[in-house]
């Protein structure tokens, strides 16, 4: 991104299994949110097109490779725009559901973990403020 920028658009993925689990990402201690589960993801760089920005930072972050063209939207939320610091917006993108059976499986190569969780279990899991609003958009409120 440019130097100053006045928001950071970030991208994120809710992968679903095809048992209807979703794959959370675990943040390590030491970062930003550190102990708390996110939808994985990142920023997208200057340029960069958001589903090709996602397929790139999956590949970082699980080591599985995406279809930019199989991304769809699925959420969207933005952090406060009264404070100093850049506006956080992030785009959730969902995907078809994931072969659990396939030999390549998303590990947390950036530290950290990963985990499948129902959509009842991610709700109860901590999580960034704006993962919050992203898991409610996805699933809706478990009753
Ligand atoms: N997922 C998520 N990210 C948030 C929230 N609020 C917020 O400021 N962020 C910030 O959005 C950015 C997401 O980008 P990232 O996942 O690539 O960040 P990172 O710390 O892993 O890598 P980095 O070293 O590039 O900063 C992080 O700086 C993260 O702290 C939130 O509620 N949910």
């Amino acid at each position: 991104m440019e130097n100053n920028p006045t928001w950071i658009p970030v991208v994120a993925l809710a992968l679903p299994e095809t048992d209807g689990r979703w794959l959370m990402h675990y943040r390590s201690e030491e970062k930003q949110h550190g102990g708390l589960w996110e939808f994985p993801g990142g920023k997208v760089e200057l340029g960069e097109r958001p589903a090709i920005a996602l397929v790139r930072e999956i590949a970082e972050e699980l080591g599985i490779g995406l279809n930019a063209v199989s991304l769809k939207p699925a959420g969207f939320a933005e952090s406060s725009s009264e404070c100093d610091s850049p506006q956080i917006v992030i785009m959730l993108y969902t995907s078809a559901p994931w072969d659990l059976s396939q030999l390549s499986q998303p590990r947390a190569l950036e530290g950290g973990a990963v985990g499948w969780f129902t959509p009842s279990e991610i709700e109860l899991l901590a999580k960034p403020p704006l993962d919050v609003v992203l898991a409610r958009q996805l699933f809706g409120r478990p009753a």
